[in-house]
């Protein structure tokens, strides 16, 4: 995860859509010092858990699938979530490697109940197959053989999740950078390391290199708390909720910033108050607190990758 730290470092050094106030952070800092909210991962009780390998094969589907919401106002993380644990509660090989290769569109809506088209429908079916397929053709069919060939390396995971799955690829160019964000691969180590409590298939000794996961959310909920600041024209394309193109600069400052604000906070709670967080711990307690904001503004991109 250095490349993402090292990118999103870089990109907020020379950005021009999005500003981190440092005064703003030492002040969320001082007033969370004593406490950053602990959030309980599946606090919402809405991800299939069994506590053996079937619940790695769930997060994998899931992370694959966990991108782009937004465009139809309903549909939520939680409907996802919920629909593939009833698929597979209904029926224990419904994301076994080669019926994962099979599914259509159709069918995945059926699977999670939803009555219309998904947004990003024929990216999700897509990514799916992809999923079905590397797993087979690299891991016996099993997600489990993925994560036990990582030696407990989160950093190692993130490493094979995104050379084996083109889609996981979550990287764009920035000014003639190249930056990593790796979003989804990232949540995949931190949902393991959340359902299996830091034991066995969660166990990650590097567990603190990872990340925020830079989604729509996040953003938001930094700008709220002043952390971040837009420019005006950024400002009221949020607001209008106009779409931002992904790729655009404003984009990757939106993501990049993010992430490197985030590592500001970790150190400055080492440095003032001697304290290790993991952006695992920040990001839960970022999230979860962003999504029961009734009217957070969002930025929205069409994208596969968050
Ligand atoms: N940074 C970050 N982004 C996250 C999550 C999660 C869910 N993680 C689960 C794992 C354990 C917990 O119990 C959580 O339930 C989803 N997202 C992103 O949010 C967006 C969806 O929003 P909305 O349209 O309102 O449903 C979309 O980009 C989605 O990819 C997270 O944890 N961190």
């Amino acid at each position: 995860m250095k490349e993402v730290k090292a990118s999103a470092a870089w990109v907020a050094s020379q950005a021009s859509h999005v500003f981190i106030d440092s005064s703003e952070l030492e002040k969320v800092v001082e007033k969370t010092k004593d406490a950053i909210p602990k959030v309980e991962w599946d606090y919402e009780g809405i991800h299939y858990f069994d506590d053996g390998p079937l619940s790695i094969q769930y997060l994998l589907v899931l992370d694959s699938l966990n991108f782009c919401f937004w465009p139809d106002e309903e549909l939520k993380y939680d409907h996802l979530a919920l629909g593939l644990k009833r698929a597979l509660e209904h029926d224990k090989s419904a994301f076994d490697a080669d019926r994962l290769q099979k599914y259509t569109g159709p069918e995945l809506r059926e699977m999670l109940k939803w009555p219309r088209p998904l947004p990003l429908e024929d990216e999700r079916v897509r990514l799916l197959h992809e999923v079905g397929r590397v797993l087979e053709k690299n891991f016996e069919g099993k997600a489990s053989n993925l994560v036990e060939s990582c030696e407990k390396s989160a950093v190692k995971l993130v490493a094979l999740v995104t050379r084996h799955f083109p889609g996981f690829r979550d990287h764009t160019v920035y000014k003639g950078h190249q930056v990593f964000l790796y979003k989804r691969a990232q949540i995949f180590v931190a949902d393991l390391w959340g359902a299996f409590k830091g034991q066995g298939f969660g166990e990650f000794s590097d567990i603190g290199s990872v990340t925020i996961f830079a989604d729509y959310i996040v953003p938001a909920v930094l700008q709220h708390f002043g952390v971040l600041n837009y420019s005006a024209s950024l400002a009221s394309m949020v607001e209008s909720n106009s779409e931002i193109g992904s790729g655009t600069e404003e984009e990757v400052e939106l993501r990049a910033c993010s992430i490197h604000v985030v590592e500001m906070m970790k150190d400055l709670i080492q440095i003032k108050y001697g304290k290790q967080v993991s952006s695992v711990e920040l990001d839960l307690w970022l999230w979860s607190y962003g999504i029961q904001l009734p009217s957070l503004a969002h930025h929205r991109t069409l994208s596969i990758y968050y």
